[in-house]
């Protein structure tokens, strides 16, 4: 796999007149990059991810990858290029987890139903990726919250995206898993926006944070110069306060009213 270049330029959008839920964002992703996107709920993360992903259209400004306006490609051509991992995932529960992962191969149009090699080694890495051989012939109606989530994630994988867009990729998973998915988010050589709650996390894991606040940006840049005390003040209402742990000495953030 490898990254596409990202290019996201003054980028606005509405759900109709009058009510603007993001306006003027700009930001470049290099390839093979991780850009955390951070800030409250209702900041306006997932309204950002779905302009990424071409669910809408900007009303204002352009997203291109590798210089490409998204919207001047086709819908199939995007599925090729961008995959997405959300928080509300179709409800296809009666299928089982490998024909869910099957499905990443679906925009390739390399005719899964015959069975091509390529796409049945494709499927088993991803499989065998997120720890899930044992889980393939389960429906995926019949699995826990974050057995699910790792199962979208093998979809995506599968769909060997030069983009990858993760909507709160940690939610439903357990300490070991949250770590593994940060672990193959690091590992991974494509590029990758993932929103995050845990700013301890998006500080670890991301080359890039982009803050949003009231559907605008806060800041963007490197963890350090953008998830600051009064960055993170001024999109959350709370008091933030920079420590130092004892054994690793890492840089640390607790939040307080
Ligand atoms: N289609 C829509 N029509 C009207 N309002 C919308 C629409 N989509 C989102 N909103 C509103 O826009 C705001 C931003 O929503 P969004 O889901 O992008 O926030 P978020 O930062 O992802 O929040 P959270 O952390 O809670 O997931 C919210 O107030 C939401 O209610």
């Amino acid at each position: 796999m490898s990254g596409a270049v990202l290019s996201v330029q003054d980028v606005g959008w509405s759900p109709g007149r009058g009510h603007t839920l993001l306006s003027g964002v700009s930001f470049d992703v290099p390839a093979g990059k991780v850009l955390g996107v951070a800030g409250a709920n209702g900041a306006g993360k997932s309204t950002l991810l779905r302009l990424l992903y071409r669910f809408h259209k900007p009303v204002t400004g352009t997203v291109r990858l590798d210089g490409e306006d998204i919207w001047s490609m086709s819908a199939r051509e995007t599925a090729q290029k961008v995959a997405a991992v959300l928080q509300e995932q179709p409800g296809d529960f009666a299928l089982s987890v490998r024909e869910i992962v099957e499905l990443g191969r679906r925009p390739h149009g390399s005719g899964f139903a015959r069975g091509g090699r390529r796409d049945t080694e494709i499927v088993d890495e991803a499989l065998e990726r997120m720890g899930l051989n044992d889980l393939s012939a389960r429906s995926l109606g019949t699995l826990s919250g974050g057995e699910r989530q790792r199962v979208m994630v093998a979809r995506a994988l599968a769909q060997k995206p030069q983009l990858l867009i993760l909507d709160e990729p940690t939610n439903h998973l357990d300490i070991r898993h949250q770590l593994e998915i940060v672990t193959l988010i690091s590992s991974l050589n494509i590029t990758i926006v993932t929103s995050l709650h845990d700013l301890n996390l998006a500080g670890r894991v991301c080359d890039q944070v982009l803050l949003l606040h009231k559907g605008r940006s806060l800041g963007f840049g490197t963890p350090e110069e953008v998830l600051t005390p009064t960055h993170i003040e001024q999109a959350y209402s709370v008091f933030v306060r920079q420590e130092r742990l004892s054994q690793s000495h890492e840089q640390y953030l607790t939040f307080h009213l």
